[in-house]
């Protein structure tokens, strides 16, 4: 019993693995974000910048990476449930391509304020 449960435990994180993976191979804007993040982790260092700003730094791009998995969530799920035209699927792909923007538009003023203004 416990150890069907372990491997049951091991099985969903490697699903979940396997959900970053498709994201990171498959999703353009994800690779974009990524490499966003790569940039920012590389200046956080550049700049020096304290604990509290390396937190404010690692919860933005945790959000932006978040907002655009479940996007990818949405369109998968809208391609499954309605190929065709349909306005609800198109409210639900512009509400969660909203989401990303959301979070990458803030993702702009964080970086803008924790570098751009310490030039
Ligand atoms: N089945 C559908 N019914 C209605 N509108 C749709 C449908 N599929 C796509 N759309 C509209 O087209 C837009 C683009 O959809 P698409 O599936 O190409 O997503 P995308 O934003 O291009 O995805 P990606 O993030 O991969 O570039 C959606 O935001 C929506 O407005």
């Amino acid at each position: 019993m416990y150890n069907e449960k372990k491997q049951n435990l091991l099985i969903s994180v490697k699903s979940a693995f396997e959900g970053i993976s498709y994201c990171a191979m498959h999703e353009r804007n994800m690779k974009i974000h990524i490499v966003a993040g790569v940039i920012a982790g590389f200046l956080s260092w550049w700049f020096s910048l304290d604990k509290y700003e390396i937190l404010i730094l690692l919860v933005t791009i945790e959000g932006v990476l978040v907002a655009e998995m479940i996007n990818t969530v949405v369109e998968t799920l809208v391609n499954m449930i309605s190929p065709e035209f349909h306005p609800l699927a198109k409210i639900a792909k512009d509400v969660a391509a909203g989401a990303v923007l959301i979070s990458a538009m803030f993702s702009l003023v964080v970086g803008y304020m924790l570098f751009f203004l310490k030039l």
